[in-house]
């Protein structure tokens, strides 16, 4: 069996063309330019990146994206007092700070800074409380876009068996949130470092999605022939962008794979863009 490839790359570029139309017709009904700000702290040269990669989706939609480049020995305070004025500046709908800060930041107090209705990474304790309450205003940009990805190649999610590898903020556990809420209604089990016999509870998956930031890590034998696997890692190696799936093996196994790069990675940036737009347009109805 050679598994059929999910293709994000693709996938993003539509959903992006979309987009461009809907933040058109916004701009000429509202008189508005959905704007994200940007911010990024320190050289992190993977981060830079992304901030570029999402700064020119943004252009390509037609959203303004303005960058506040920080240096890495900016103090708490000096961050925090940027969020301050991004919170009360009517021109900015988005703010997004980008991950991982500097280690001498506490990154929970700046991402609990950001007004909730501008929390575009929905990463604000009211944007999760919200999420877990099946209420969201703005869904977490990489489970969105897993969630997208499935639903969009007209994978089945309901009633399946998902395992998710990894329970992060940012990817495992809203993840888990998301397709278990009704509406998605899998099964899911999100297991992690402390899970015992791994291979034998990912065997059981009938989607599989690994997000644990270790290179190769899913193997053929953990993976039930026919099974969907969506690879959320990106791990820079020697051998170049590597996933936590181990591509070659795991998709002569897999019915349906996802690549790295080219997997989940672009749809992340397109869910971003699509939840910057739904800030603009929250904040056009309180105007
Ligand atoms: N504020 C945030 N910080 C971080 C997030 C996030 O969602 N919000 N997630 C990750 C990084 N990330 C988004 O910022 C991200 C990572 C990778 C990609 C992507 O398009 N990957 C490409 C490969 C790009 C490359 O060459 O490195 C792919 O998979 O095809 C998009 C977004 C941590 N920080």
């Amino acid at each position: 069996m050679t598994a059929q490839i999910l293709d994000g790359k693709k996938l993003a570029k539509q959903i992006r063309t979309e987009l461009a139309e809907q933040v058109t017709r916004f701009a000429a009904e509202t008189k508005v330019t959905p704007t994200l700000a940007a911010v990024l702290v320190g050289d992190d040269p993977a981060s830079d990146v992304y901030v570029r990669n999402k700064r020119r989706d943004c252009a390509e939609v037609g959203i303004e994206s303005i960058l506040h480049r920080l240096p890495a020995e900016t103090s708490q305070s000096e961050l925090l007092s940027l969020i301050a004025k991004l919170n009360i500046d009517s021109q900015v709908h988005g703010i997004l700070v980008q991950l991982p800060l500097p280690k001498h930041i506490n990154t929970e107090q700046v991402l609990e800074a950001i007004a909730p209705t501008k929390d575009v990474d929905a990463f604000h304790p009211e944007n999760v409380g919200r999420l877990v309450q099946g209420r969201p205003v703005f869904l977490p940009c990489t489970p969105h876009g897993v969630v997208e990805l499935l639903k969009r190649n007209n994978i089945p999610i309901a009633g399946k068996h998902v395992v998710v590898v990894g329970r992060s903020d940012i990817v495992g556990k809203p993840l888990s949130i998301m397709l278990a809420q009704k509406g998605a209604d899998a099964t899911v089990t999100l297991c992690h470092s402390r899970t015992q016999n791994l291979p034998e509870v990912t065997r059981l998956a009938d989607i599989l999605v690994v997000a644990i930031g270790k290179p190769n890590f899913i193997t053929a034998d953990m993976v039930r022939p026919g099974a969907v696997v969506v690879d959320v890692g990106i791990n820079r190696t020697d051998a170049g962008l590597v996933g936590d799936v181990d591509f070659d093996a795991v998709s002569k196994v897999a019915g349906h794979i996802t690549p790295v790069p080219g997997g989940v990675g672009p749809l992340t940036r397109v869910m971003l863009l699509i939840n910057t737009l739904s800030a603009a347009r929250v904040s056009s109805q309180h105007n």
